[in-house]
């Protein structure tokens, strides 16, 4: 099989985003980008200053039971983009064998066969304020190939920092008005360690973007978030 370049296999923890915020889940982490976004939490799985692992399905399937012992039945797989990954469909495969129920966090620009085995998908397009641009046919068809599945589950998640990311959002939404929307509260302060001082910064950003969401007029039926994880320990990674 195709060995896959893993950075980190960290939980149980919980989902700090999105659709299935607050889950109890495993992380496999992956290596590498085809994006470079500005703000990016996770910059070490492409910058260099950290080694990815070749590991193959069943070092793998070990290492989350080594870590996570029977104290999970949810994985979710992150990166960089995991959609680089091919290898990871034989993961995936082996996790529904065993009654584990699978997420995944991609921007929606590379297509695996894999995705439509996935139970919940997230997609985060990206705002002005990454410096990366959309490519809105290829997201129009991965979104389409994603919505087709039965019993499965899709949804969009927008991180916000300004208002040029706001009208972003709502040029999605507006695009995409079927699917599931969440906007996020950005993290601009990746270096800090002052948790305390995060945490009221970040509540106090959450609270303004509350309010613009709530006296929009486009964004009526999207559901807006924090990062839990953040608000909790910071920026701290593997949890
Ligand atoms: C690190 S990315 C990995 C998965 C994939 N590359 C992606 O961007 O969707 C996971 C999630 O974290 C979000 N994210 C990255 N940096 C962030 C930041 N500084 N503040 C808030 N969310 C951030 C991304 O937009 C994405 O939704
Ligand atoms: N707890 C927790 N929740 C998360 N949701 C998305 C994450 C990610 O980095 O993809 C993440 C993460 O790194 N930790
Ligand atoms: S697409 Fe995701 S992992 Fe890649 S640079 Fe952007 S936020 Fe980071
Ligand atoms: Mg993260």
């Amino acid at each position: 099989m195709k060995k896959v370049p893993v950075l980190e296999i960290f939980g149980p923890t919980i989902q700090g985003e999105g659709m299935v915020i607050g889950q109890k889940t495993m992380f496999i982490r992956t290596g590498g980008c085809d994006y470079r976004c500005s703000w990016c939490d996770s910059a070490f799985t492409w910058d260099g200053s950290q080694q990815a692992e070749l590991l193959n399905v069943d070092e793998i399937i070990e290492k989350l039971e080594t870590i996570g012992g029977a104290a999970f039945n949810h994985v979710t797989i992150s990166g960089g983009n995991p959609a680089l990954h091919s290898g990871l469909g034989e993961v995936v495969k082996m996790l529904q064998e065993k009654g584990i129920k699978t997420a995944v966090e991609t921007q929606g620009t590379i297509w695996q066969h894999w995705m439509k085995d996935i139970d919940e998908v997230t997609i985060s397009p990206k705002p002005p304020s990454s410096g990366m641009d959309t490519n809105w046919e290829q997201l129009d068809e991965y979104i389409r190939q994603l919505n087709d599945r039965e019993d499965k589950e899709v949804s969009l998640k927008i991180v916000i920092f300004d208002d040029k990311d706001l009208e972003y959002a709502v040029d999605v939404h507006q695009r995409y008005p079927h699917i599931a929307m969440f906007l996020q509260t950005g993290n601009e302060h990746l270096e800090t360690a002052d948790n305390s001082w995060l945490l009221s910064h970040l509540l106090n950003r959450y609270e303004e973007l509350v309010e613009k969401v709530i006296a929009s007029e486009r964004l009526n039926e999207v559901k807006v978030l924090p990062q839990l994880h953040t608000l909790l320990w910071g920026n701290k990674q593997g949890v």
